[in-house]
């Protein structure tokens, strides 16, 4: 499939990568970089990859497959700090929260050669190299978004490295991805931050009660809300359209759920609550409901 793989980023997705390959794909050579100094040394200590270079063209040298693991604002620069290096066969692909403008951002940095954007649906709410584990994508989405143009043989060895990681791959258009991503991603972080932010304004007012008698619903919303903030600044920058076409349809449901409130109208309220019981319900039959940061590292999910 691949020999040499490089990693761009060093953090929870890229860690993870190195670590994933460490354990499936035994005889692939790996080699990564980050721009932070601090991480490329604590990704010698924590052995990510089989080398760590001091720059991005070095880490591509000799690469078939390069994995850019940065935030999606950072994706142009990355590519462009590494195309020197870069050798003609080589296949670049991502792992950035959003697709159409990364893919973008990549083909016009890269214009000779193949991109294959992707798109792992597994994380957490850490960051940087000591967050990564090699089971974050087992039994997990990896959805690849590639151009028309992309010959048959790549993308077919990109879906394999994705499956060799524990993954399940589906490939679908860029766009398509924003939209359904802005939905059950983008936009349920973009609540849990403004919701840990509206409770935190509350403070002043209920003298510290929001934290201290936190019960499971808000405790959830802390941990989404804990996620990293240059990474999420980045996906609302570079996903906007979608998140606004989404977020206006969420608006008017909300709308509907106050109007029920203000009417008394509980059975409006008991039919939506029972409709998202059994969505629920069917996420966990099938086995998916295995976000917990701890998955993976020993708990019992895995
Ligand atoms: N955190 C999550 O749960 C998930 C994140 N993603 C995507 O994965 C990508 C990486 O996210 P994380 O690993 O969570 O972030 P992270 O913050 O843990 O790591 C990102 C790393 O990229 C490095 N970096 C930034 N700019 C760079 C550049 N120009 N060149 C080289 N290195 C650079 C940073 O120093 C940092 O170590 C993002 O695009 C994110 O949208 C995808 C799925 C899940
Ligand atoms: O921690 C969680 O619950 C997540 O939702 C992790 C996550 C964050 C960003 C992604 O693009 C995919 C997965």
């Amino acid at each position: 499939m691949f020999e040499r793989v490089a990693i761009i980023g060093l953090g929870l997705l890229g860690s993870s990568i190195g670590l994933a390959i460490r354990e499936n794909l035994t005889g692939v050579i790996t080699s990564g970089y980050d721009a932070d100094p601090a991480v490329r040394e604590r990704a010698r200590e924590l052995g990510l990859a089989s080398s760590i270079a001091e720059t991005a063209v070095e880490a591509v040298r000799g690469a078939d497959l390069v994995i850019l693991c940065v935030p999606v604002g950072a994706m142009a620069d990355a590519a462009r700090d590494m195309a020197p290096g870069l050798p003609a066969h080589t296949i670049v692909s991502d792992v950035g929260s959003s697709k159409v403008s990364v893919a973008k951002a990549l083909a016009d940095a890269l214009p000779r050669h193949s991109v294959i954007p992707a798109h792992p649906v597994a994380g957490t709410e850490q960051s940087g190299p000591d967050a990564g584990f090699a089971a974050l994508f087992r039994h997990r989405w990896c959805i690849v978004t590639p151009p028309q143009d992309t010959p048959r043989g790549k993308l077919e060895s990109l879906v394999a490295f994705w499956e060799a990681l524990g993954s399940r791959v589906e490939v679908m258009d860029a766009a398509h991805h924003d939209m359904v991503l802005a939905v059950t991603s983008h936009i349920p972080h973009l609540i849990a931050y403004t919701i840990v932010g509206t409770a935190s304004d509350l403070e002043e007012v209920t003298r510290g009660e929001v934290i201290k008698y936190s019960a499971g619903g808000f405790r959830d919303f802390t941990r989404i809300a804990a996620s990293d903030p240059v990474m999420w600044r980045d996906v609302f920058l570079n996903n906007r359209d979608a998140v606004l076409s989404m977020l206006d349809r969420f608006q008017g449901d909300l709308e509907r759920m106050r109007q029920a409130i203000d009417a008394g109208d509980g059975d409006a309220m008991h039919d939506l609550f029972s409709r998202t019981r059994k969505i629920r319900r069917r996420i966990v039959e099938q086995g998916q409901d295995d976000a917990r940061p701890d998955f993976g590292r020993g708990g019992s999910a895995d």
